[in-house]
This record gives structure tokens, sequence and C-alpha cells, in this order.
């Protein structure tokens, strides 16, 4: 059978976007994997289904597939995708769109400059919801690896992120650390991990080495956790313009309890159809 599908980005981390909202096809584990190939598939950091929601409160529900096939709680640049691929495809004629995600509940808003503003929710910071093994909630942790000590943060936007501080994103071991934090028996279902350079309370340069895919050109929730960490760590103020290697998001956190709201582009690739 052929299905429809629209390739989009946020910031360069790219998506297949599908709509299972007027098709339906199952996606198994190994599929998603060999449509996620660059070389052999579609390629993609994630895989978006858009879904009618089972919350009646919700316009739809949005499940988020990494490039190895596992199924995660959320994805802050897939957020934004996913308000202008509904609203684009006529799904929905509002520009305030609800979204039930695995992680949480979310509101996206499409903006009159055609960027997306989404409410990520409240972070999680208790160890336990996040998941992260500690006795109790501070800004950092030290983490050992290969017999070293490394300061983390561990904070949850629905789905789980350790972040270091660097002085230099470009001389960080994103690829080298990231793998073996990504992995850390500390962190019982994985982690994306965050390499955040601050340049001052309101920008930092940020890498993200994601779970499930590797480094990416962006991370929205990668984003909105480094933010989170500086601002408890005192380095950050409420406003701050994070720098990605693809692009720059605006993340505004009024503090502890409050929600997260992430603003950036959403764009559309192409549209395409593949025999599964
Ligand atoms: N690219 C994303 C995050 C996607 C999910 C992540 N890799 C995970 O496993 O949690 C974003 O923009 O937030």
């Amino acid at each position: 059978m052929l299905l429809h599908f629209t390739k989009m980005h946020g910031l360069g981390n790219d998506f297949m976007v599908v709509d299972m909202v007027t098709q339906s096809v199952r996606l198994p584990t190994d599929k998603i994997r060999r449509l996620a190939d660059r070389q052999f598939g579609v390629g993609f950091d994630q895989l978006l289904i858009v879904e009618p929601p089972t919350d009646p409160d919700m316009d739809f529900r949005y499940r988020i597939f990494n490039a190895d096939g596992s199924e995660v709680e959320q994805c802050g640049n897939g957020a934004r995708c996913f308000a202008k691929f509904v609203r684009d495809k006529k799904l929905i004629g509002r520009d305030t769109i609800h979204v039930q995600t695995a992680g949480g509940n979310i509101e996206l808003n499409i903006l009159a400059n055609g960027e997306v503003s989404v409410d990520m929710g409240v972070p999680r910071l208790v160890p336990e919801d996040i998941p992260f093994r500690a006795q109790e909630q501070r800004p950092t942790y030290d983490l050992r690896i290969d017999g070293e000590e490394y300061e983390v943060s561990a904070v949850s936007m629905g789905n789980p992120h350790a972040v270091l501080q660097v002085d230099d994103v470009n001389r960080a071991p994103v690829e080298r650390l990231g793998s073996v934090i990504e992995q850390h028996k500390r962190f019982p279902k994985r982690c994306n991990v965050g390499f955040m350079q601050v340049l001052d309370k309101a920008e930092i340069n940020l890498r993200v080495f994601e779970r499930g895919v590797g480094e990416t050109l962006a991370c929205g929730t990668g984003a909105c956790a480094a933010v989170v960490a500086g601002q408890l760590q005192g380095l950050l103020g409420d406003d701050v313009r994070v720098n990605l290697p693809g692009g720059t998001l605006n993340i505004h956190w009024p503090g502890e309890g409050h929600s997260v709201i992430m603003t950036g582009t959403a764009s559309r690739v192409f549209e395409g159809q593949t025999r599964l």
C-alpha cells in the first residue's frame, strides 16, 4: 500500500509526518527503522504520527518515534511542525491547537509571523519523575563515568534530559560523552544529553546528543531542559536565546511550577509517498 507523508524540519531536526486521521497503516519498529535510514529510506530523526485524540478535550493525539524505532514521550521541534502540518492540511481551522502526547498535554499556537509557540508544560525535576536515580532533587548531580565525575542536571520535559555545562560547544565531546550518558544506569529510560555553553544570562549555545538518534541539528525539548537547568543554577534569566547548530529558539520560563514556552520556526520540505 502507498503511505502518504510530509517531510518537515524544525531547525534541521527532520521529520516524516504521517496523517493517521485520514489514512490507516501499521508501522512496526523494523519498518520505522527502514524508513528512517538516510541511504535506503526516506531519512529522518523522528517519525511524527497525527492521530485522533483519545482525550475528548484534546484536538489530536501526537505520537513520536525516534529513528531507532523507539516510541518517545515528547518532541519540541516536532510539536511546531505538527501545528503547521494540521493547519496546512486543513485538519483544523484554529491557530491554537491542543495536543495529547505520551509526555503530557501541550498547547500549540501559530503566530501571525508563521512561527509557532508551544506551551511545553511544567518541567519535572523530582528524580523519580524524570526518571533519574538520586536520593533527593538537586540543581546538579555528580555522574561517575570511567572513574571521572561529571556535573549534570537532570530534567524531564515529558522526556528525560541530562544537561552539562561546557566552555565551548565546538570542542565538547558530544558523540563520545553523549553516547555514554544516554545509556547511563542512573537514567533508567536512557536520556537526551545537552552540552550547554552559557554566553550571558539571556543567551546560550547548545548541542544535543538525542536518545535513539545521535547528535541532531536542534532539539526543542533539549533547549527547554537546558534553560531550566541553567536557571536553576542561577546562570540564566527568564528569557533565553538558544543557538543550536540548525538555528535559534526562544525559550521563556518564569521558574519552578510554571510552563516552559518555546518559540521557533517550522518548515515543510516536500510531500511524498512510499510503498510499504
Ligand atoms: N528532537 C526532539 C526530541 C525527540 C525525542 C528524543 N530523541 C527522545 O528520545 O526523548 C525535540 O525537538 O524535542
